[in-house]
């Protein structure tokens, strides 16, 4: 098993550091030949539009669209909105998952926040099934899920920051997530990308 972390821009060291922790061979991928031997990739979070540009400059898109043809990819945040298929501005995007995003919908650093997700697909990996703690930083909203893509969670119905909104998505063996589990200490996530990535 071998995951590469796309390393143009953003926080790929920390996905990195998680997927050492659980034993996980993985590589930093900046050109098309990175990508071969792979089973999965992860696309941090940062800066949507950067890691777009870098990706036309680095001839990245192509080759990224073929890997999520048959191989695992994740998108956390911004890699959340490089994998959709609307972003509802023009922008770079691979366009390989049904979702439509917007992105920064909680508004500006400043409000960024952390909130408890119930995530039941979670339960695959851990039957436990306790409350996924989850940090958004200028974070997208998934605004439309069509299949074959389905919705993995939703923001709590009480929450102030929008209640039932979609903020993780599945389609296949593409994942996206508007908030940052390499940011926080419960691995559930990257556990159940791997065996996505099976
Ligand atoms: N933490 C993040 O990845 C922020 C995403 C960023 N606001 C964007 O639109 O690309």
């Amino acid at each position: 098993m071998k995951i590469g972390v796309l390393a143009l821009q953003g926080d790929f060291a920390e996905h990195q550091t998680t997927l050492q922790k659980l034993g996980i061979e993985t590589i930093q991928v900046r050109l098309p030949g990175d990508l071969d031997g792979l089973n999965g990739l992860i696309i941090p979070g940062g800066e949507s539009t950067t890691i777009g540009k870098l990706a036309v400059a680095f001839n990245l898109m192509e080759p990224l669209r073929e890997f999520a043809k048959t191989k695992a990819i994740w998108g956390t945040c911004a890699g959340a909105i490089f994998l959709s298929k609307d972003a509802r501005r023009k922008q770079p995007l691979l366009a390989v998952m049904d979702i439509v995003v917007e992105r920064n919908a909680f508004g500006r650093q400043v409000d960024s926040f952390e909130i408890d997700l119930e995530i039941p697909a979670l339960k695959s990996v851990d039957p436990d099934g306790h409350p996924y703690h989850a940090v958004f930083i200028r974070a997208p909203l998934i605004q439309e899920v069509h299949a074959p893509a389905e919705v993995l969670s939703r923001l709590p119905e009480s929450s102030i920051k929008g209640g039932g909104r979609i903020v993780a998505a599945r389609q296949g063996r593409l994942l996206a997530t508007s908030f940052h589990p390499e940011l926080t200490e419960d691995d559930r996530f990257h556990r159940y990308f791997v065996e996505m990535a099976k």
